[in-house]
């Protein structure tokens, strides 16, 4: 009987886990691989679930596309990986079983990780081999990526006739990442060709049970569900999910009463689990009703618009404006960093930036710094966030507390790399980009958390990004930057530049770019610093003259702090004109001079006000 009329007739029973079944019996490899190497082993999975009652069994093909078996160096073999998991499939389903062809989701929280058009490539390379060696159906699993599903849905439906599994895995009970609720996730599915629609992985029955329960009984298409055994636990260092099976029989019960007609296991699940399944719900002729719960209208939450000062980015739109980098120190004393944030202030600029473990070396919390010269001073502090240190729930919850704190001005970077910093081999998180993580932070400010929870309340950060045009390739720098503002940035701070020349060219670069652009200007402090810059540094390069001026005061170190001091005053007469925000970088707590360049800028844009005003003209 063919598949379709089978579950159109009676309760199919899936199989199991694979992957995580073989990581129980202590194996920590590519999983895919095994049908090469172990096929014994893969084949007795397949033998155990078929014992168990299932009906259906799924390739061991999870993962085994172009794109996951790069990761292990594996990607020229997705052919014999593909061939042989369908031939061991086969063997063990002989004539009691259906097998489905597994193709698993690749995007998962980090949306634009992998682009769509290498997703269909690779998955027309597995499909391919799927109808070259005729397996039963083409199964859809784990997709958290709606887009992704329908971009492979499309291609199995044009290419194929055989029956279509597509299942989703929500991200919290009845909501998938991007906040699409699963009924109308579900119902796209089905209007785009699925034969059966369904869910699998990431939760466990009950909450699978509680979100089946607002999806009405499809059209056309068959419900599926294959739940995780339960939320995993760490045992002695290794995943483990501690359910018993008994409780499957229930729960596999209460799935059928939800509609679904082909029941399974994921993540945890093993063949007792299956077949206590089986035991409950096989054979079972389909629920033929099912009646919805009407849906409870949310009251709107009122959305908080409150009153706010202007941001970075406004005030770069409509003045000269002048941020200055004061980084939290390295060490426990704070004092001159206390002294350096008043002056600051008092000096009159915009806002003071705090790195976030810049040059990958830790200082006191930028935070912590943050919110003292905030409260202290009423200073508008501007928090760098970089991606190294925190992971997706890190950088949620600490955006989330700059909120709190009333800070709403941040730079989003991915950050130095941990291997020139004080700890080498320090791990380095990277769950998102700069890009990744600018585009977040936009939708907190739509009130929606990261995995697409409503948070009740809007933040409102002014969400910088980095530009470094201290690159061989200017024009891929502001193709960078044209990128970060596809993504969400508001405008831009970059790394200092040292010579008038080069502040030409960028201005000549970007000049199309209608975000405002705060330059970057760093005072030399010696000639051993403009060295170092020049030497050590990459991408940044002094000119001759630059560097023969600082030789020549090597021996004072005064006179250096002058001559530095007088380098970045003509490096700011040059971008006066063609960059209305500048940025300076305090040295070494040497706030002196970065208040002394303040008021210097201050006074050029006075002048510049008033001889524009005197030639009658209007300046913004
Ligand atoms: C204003 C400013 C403030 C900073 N503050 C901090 C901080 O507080 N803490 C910290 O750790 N780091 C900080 N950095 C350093 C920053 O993280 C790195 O310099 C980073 O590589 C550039 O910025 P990004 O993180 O946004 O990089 P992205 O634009 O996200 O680039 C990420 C990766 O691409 C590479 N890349 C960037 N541009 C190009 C290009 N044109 N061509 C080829 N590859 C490229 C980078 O090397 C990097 O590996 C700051 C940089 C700037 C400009
Ligand atoms: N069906 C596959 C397996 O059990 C994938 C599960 S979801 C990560 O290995
Ligand atoms: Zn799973």
């Amino acid at each position: 009987m063919k598949l379709i009329d089978a579950l159109n007739e009676r309760t199919l029973i899936g199989d199991g886990a694979m992957g995580t079944l073989l990581y129980s019996y202590g194996i920590d490899q590519c999983f895919e691989e095994l049908n090469l190497s172990h096929a014994k082993e893969v084949l007795n999975v397949h033998k155990a679930y078929v014992h168990a009652g299932a009906e259906i069994i799924q390739t061991n093909t999870y993962g085994a596309n172009y794109v996951k078996l790069a990761r292990y160096g594996l990607e020229e073999q997705v052919k014999e990986i593909n061939t042989a998991a369908i031939k061991l499939a086969k063997q063990a389903a002989g004539d009691q079983c259906y097998v489905a062809g597994t193709v698993g989701g690749i995007r998962g929280i980090q949306k634009q990780t992998t682009s769509l058009e290498e997703i269909k490539r690779s998955f027309r390379e597995q499909l391919y081999c799927m109808l070259f060696e005729q397996v039963d159906a083409i199964l859809f699993e784990t997709y958290f990526d709606l887009e992704e599903l329908l971009a492979v849905l499309h291609i199995a439906k044009k290419e194929t006739d055989l029956p279509v599994i597509a299942q989703v895995s929500m991200h919290e009970p009845g909501v998938l990442q991007d906040g699409t609720p699963l009924n109308e996730a579900l119902e796209l599915i089905e209007n785009n060709g699925a034969d059966v629609i369904g869910v699998n992985c990431r939760l466990g029955p009950y909450h699978m049970i509680q979100a089946l329960e607002d999806v009405p009984l499809p059209d056309k298409a068959v419900l599926s569900a294959y739940p995780n055994a339960s939320l995993p636990d760490y045992d002695d260092g290794r995943l483990i999910y501690p359910t018993d099976p008994e409780y499957f029989k229930k729960s596999a019960l209460a799935l059928y009463e939800q509609g679904a007609r082909l029941i399974g296991g994921c993540c945890g699940t093993t063949p007792e689990h299956i077949e206590a399944i089986a035991a409950s719900v096989k054979g079972k002729a389909p629920i033929q009703s099912k009646t919805v719960p009407e849906k409870k209208v949310q009251p709107k939450t009122e959305v908080q618009v409150k009153e706010r000062s202007p941001q970075l980015h406004e005030i770069a739109a409509e003045r000269r404006a002048i941020i200055v980098e004061l980084d939290p120190p390295k060490r426990l004393r704070t004092e001159r960093f206390f002294e350096g944030a008043k002056a600051l202030k008092e000096a009159g600029v915009d806002s003071v930036t705090l790195a976030d473990n810049s040059l990958a070396s830790p200082r006191i919390s930028n935070t912590a710094a943050a919110t003292l010269i905030h409260n202290k001073f009423n200073i508008n502090p501007l928090v760098h966030i970089s991606c190294r240190d925190r992971n997706l729930i890190g950088l949620q919850s600490h955006l989330m507390g700059l909120h709190t704190l009333g800070i709403n001005e941040v730079l989003a970077v991915t950050g130095d790399p941990t291997k020139i910093g004080d700890f080498p081999g320090a791990t380095s998180v990277y769950d998102l980009s700069s890009f990744d993580l600018i585009y977040y932070i936009k939708q907190l400010n739509k009130g929606i958390s990261f995995s697409g929870k409503p948070l009740g309340e809007n933040t409102s950060f002014s969400v910088a990004g980095a530009f470094n045009p201290n690159v061989r390739n200017l024009n891929r720098a502001v193709g960078r930057i044209e990128k970060k503002i596809k993504y969400g940035a508001d405008y831009f701070i970059s790394q200092p530049v040292y010579s008038e020349k080069q502040i030409l060219e960028v201005y000549d670069a970007t000049k199309h770019i209608k975000a405002p652009i705060y330059l970057g200007v760093m005072p030399l402090t010696s000639a051993r610093n403009a060295e170092f810059l020049h030497n050590e540094v990459p991408g940044i390069s002094l000119s001759p003259e630059i560097r023969e001026r600082m030789e020549l005061y090597s021996h004072d170190s005064e006179l250096s702090q002058k001559e530095g001091i007088a380098i970045a005053k003509s490096l700011i007469d040059a971008a006066l004109d063609l960059f209305n925000g500048i940025y300076l970088i305090t040295p070494f707590l040497r706030y002196e001079m970065t208040v002394e360049l303040t008021n210097y800028i201050q006074q050029k844009t006075k002048e510049q006000q008033e001889r524009k005003t005197a030639n009658g003209i209007h300046i913004v």
